[in-house]
């Protein structure tokens, strides 16, 4: 059969899957989709809506693009249902959402008559050349722009006007959104916006499931973020579709490829494939970030050569968007499964189609709903594991730790674009929470220390322990960022003279770890501009993110703060946008988060100029400073950018006053205080 022999040449080799190979496939396994009737794809994205002064974090328009990619996937419609999540409760993502799915009826023959490998409308018009002239590009644009123009003006205006709203059905929906609903307080919203089965395109084919859910939210009672939306989607897909796989991904991530959901079939209906395989994982990857990458937003050592690696063991780890599940994985260990509370969430359970869809709709509420967890076990045998911030990461440790096992999927076309943060305050923020997840994982009972080298492979165990810990280097790297800058003003040589033997063990130590992660970043396709920042990065994070996360980490346990989920912006300011495009650091507000990368900038200068001094007023004093100076000169020339922000420039991305002279001050209490 020419599917299995194929797909299983393809099973390992990084995944990368040949064009060819999957052209030649594609239709096989469509034909394999529909023989086996139970494949149907479920996608959820997840939204939170955040007021960030008058504007939103997260804008709707980026889920109406996510939607609509996923539902124009080259799959068999009937089998694919999309569920969006919206933990903001706002009614206006559903005003969005339906738009999308009156959009999606146009959209999606447009897709299929001009074969379109970029289904996201806003990126597929921006990617559009002018001698591109597909057919009926004029119609779809206008209705494009004119749908987007309604979701900006309704979210410039803040709420729905629902005495213009001639849909009957689309009232009631938006009837729920009474005086006292807010965005952490209110009932569970479920609306069926589009029907398969029912709901038809323009040229007369079947539509995806498109669902929208807002889960109930109660001040009292814990929602667990973005885990608990995560479970809320499995249980209300369950009721309503039941599909044995699941693909999650953000909101602000798109889809890229329309044949993902063909090359995970590879693998997921590959009898040669360990049938204890949980996820495959396609990397996150970037759109817009720019030519060198300035905060390291890649995460490349991370997702894209220790995966690899782990590939080779157990698999990758989930990394939050972008994977396919099996339903079966979120139900215990391969070899016992946890039945769930309720026979209809059985991972098994075949949902009736007879059932009247008001009794789906109850039942899909009832599982919504904000205390339906207690007494159960989801969130700690079921579903995504609650008790970390990096759910993601947490959650699949332990489906490890059980006997599962994921596959690494990274072909050339990426699956998924995502987008990072362009200012320096939302991505050392952004890291800071990544941080206190990954501590809340090292210290607890389930750490991959303890409980993990015991119940899984033992390097599997270790590259879990190595992230989960990461935010420890803090302390190394504020020791080597700080004590030999200090010893050198005072002209303390702390390290051995050059010609000293024991000088050839540091050398070797810096140039080797440095030399290796060069080597590991190069040949993975980085270049030398985009490792240099990723460097720069790892010391800023050291002495910003990672304290900061490891001081609310600790005051945490001692219940002196609270566990909160920032989001993170998806907002981009044009100004910014631009700086950002030309390369500069954007820090803009005075950010306590800035305070020990100003100062350690600081004192790094004047440590080096004090060495400068004591070589030119003695020789000699060379052979004595020369380590200190070289670590000092290192970190000056890092902190380029730093120095720049302060003193040449005058854009709104510069660095705050405020934060200098703070800086400034801090720096000379930490001199004088070891003076
Ligand atoms: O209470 C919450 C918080 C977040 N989200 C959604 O979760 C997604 C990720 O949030 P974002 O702020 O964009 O997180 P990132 O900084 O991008 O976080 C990364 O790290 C997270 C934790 O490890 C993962 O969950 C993410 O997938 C991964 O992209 C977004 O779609 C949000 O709408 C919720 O639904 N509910
Ligand atoms: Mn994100």
């Amino acid at each position: 059969m020419i599917f299995q022999l194929s797909s299983s040449t393809i099973i390992r080799g990084r995944g990368v899957v040949k064009l060819d190979i999957i052209l030649l496939l594609v239709k096989e396994i469509v034909d394999q989709a529909n023989k086996i009737s139970h494949v149907i794809i479920e996608v959820g994205i997840y939204q939170w809506r955040s007021l960030l002064g008058s504007s939103y974090k997260e804008p709707p328009m980026d889920v109406v693009n996510a939607a609509l990619y996923v539902m124009a996937y080259d799959y068999p419609k009937e089998k694919l249902s999309v569920y969006v999540s919206d933990d903001g409760g706002s009614q206006l993502t559903l005003f969005a959402l339906m738009e999308a799915a009156k959009f999606a009826k146009h959209w999606l023959p447009f897709c299929r008559l001009n074969n379109l490998v970029v289904r996201s409308p806003e990126a597929y018009f921006k990617s559009l050349l002018p001698s591109d002239s597909p057919r009926n590009i004029h119609n779809i644009k206008a209705l494009y722009e004119s749908m987007k123009t309604r979701v900006e003006n309704v979210v410039i205006k803040g709420s729905v006007d629902h005495s213009t709203d001639d849909n009957e059905l689309d009232m009631i929906a938006f009837s729920k959104w009474t005086e006292g609903f807010t965005s952490q307080d209110h009932p569970s919203v479920i609306q069926v916006l589009l029907k398969s089965g029912i709901d038809k395109d323009d040229s007369d084919n079947q539509m995806p499931n498109l669902i929208y859910v807002s889960r109930e939210k109660r001040k009292a009672t814990p929602h667990h973020f973005k885990g608990g939306a995560l479970n809320t989607l499995i249980r209300v897909s369950a009721i309503m579709t039941n599909a044995p796989l699941v693909l999650t991904i953000d909101c602000d991530v798109y889809s890229n490829d329309p044949q993902t959901p063909l090359r995970v079939l590879c693998y997921m209906l590959d009898p040669c494939v360990d049938p204890n395989l949980a996820f495959v994982q396609f990397p996150q990857r970037f759109n817009g970030i720019n030519q060198n990458d300035v905060y390291s937003a890649e995460f490349k050592n991370w997702t894209e050569i220790d995966a690899v690696g782990l590939d080779g063991i157990l698999g990758p780890n989930y990394m939050g968007t972008g994977c396919f599940f099996r339903r079966r994985a979120f139900f215990g260990s391969p070899s016992s499964i946890v039945q769930p509370e309720c026979p209809q969430l059985r991972p098994d359970h075949v949902p009736c189609s007879s059932s009247r869809a008001e009794d789906v709709l109850a039942l899909a509420l009832d599982v919504s709903h904000s205390s339906y967890e207690a007494s159960t076990e989801w969130g700690s045998q079921m579903g995504f594991i609650y008790g970390s911030l990096v759910e993601d990461y947490y959650t699949s440790f332990l489906l490890h730790c059980k006997g599962w096992r994921s596959i690494y999927c990274n072909p050339n076309r990426p699956a998924f674009l995502g987008n990072a943060p362009i200012n320096l305050h939302d991505f050392l923020t952004m890291l800071k929470r990544y941080s206190i997840g990954l501590l809340d994982m090292a210290f607890c009972k389930t750490s991959p220390i303890t409980f993990g080298v015991q119940s899984m492979n033992l390097l599997q165990a270790l590259g879990y322990t190595h992230y989960s810990f990461w935010p420890i280097w803090c302390i190394p790297i504020t020791i080597y960022a700080l004590l030999p800058q200090i010893a050198l003003i005072n002209s303390l040589p702390i390290f051995p003279k050059v010609s000293d033997p024991w000088f050839m063990v540091y050398a070797f130590l810096f140039v080797g770890s440095y030399v290796q992660d060069f080597m590991e970043y190069i040949l993975n396709g980085g270049t030398y501009a985009k490792w240099w920042n990723n460097q720069r990065m790892w010391m800023i994070r050291g002495i910003s993110s990672f304290p900061f996360a490891v001081v609310e980490y600790t005051l945490g346990c001692f219940g002196l703060s609270a566990p909160g989920y920032s989001v993170t912006s998806k907002v981009v300011d044009v100004k910014q946008n631009q700086r950002y495009d030309c390369g500069m650091f954007e820090f803009g507000v005075a950010s306590p988060l800035f305070f020990p990368v100003t100062t350690i900038a600081i004192i790094n200068l004047v440590a080096f100029s004090s060495g400068v001094v004591q070589i030119w007023r003695n020789a000699n004093a060379y052979e004595d400073v020369l380590v200190q100076m070289f670590i000092a000169g290192f970190v000056v020339l890092n902190s380029w950018p730093i120095y720049d922000a302060i003193i040449f420039r005058a854009d709104t991305g510069k660095m705050p006053v405020k934060v200098s002279l703070i800086s400034v001050a801090l720096a000379c209490i930490v001199y004088l205080s070891v003076a």
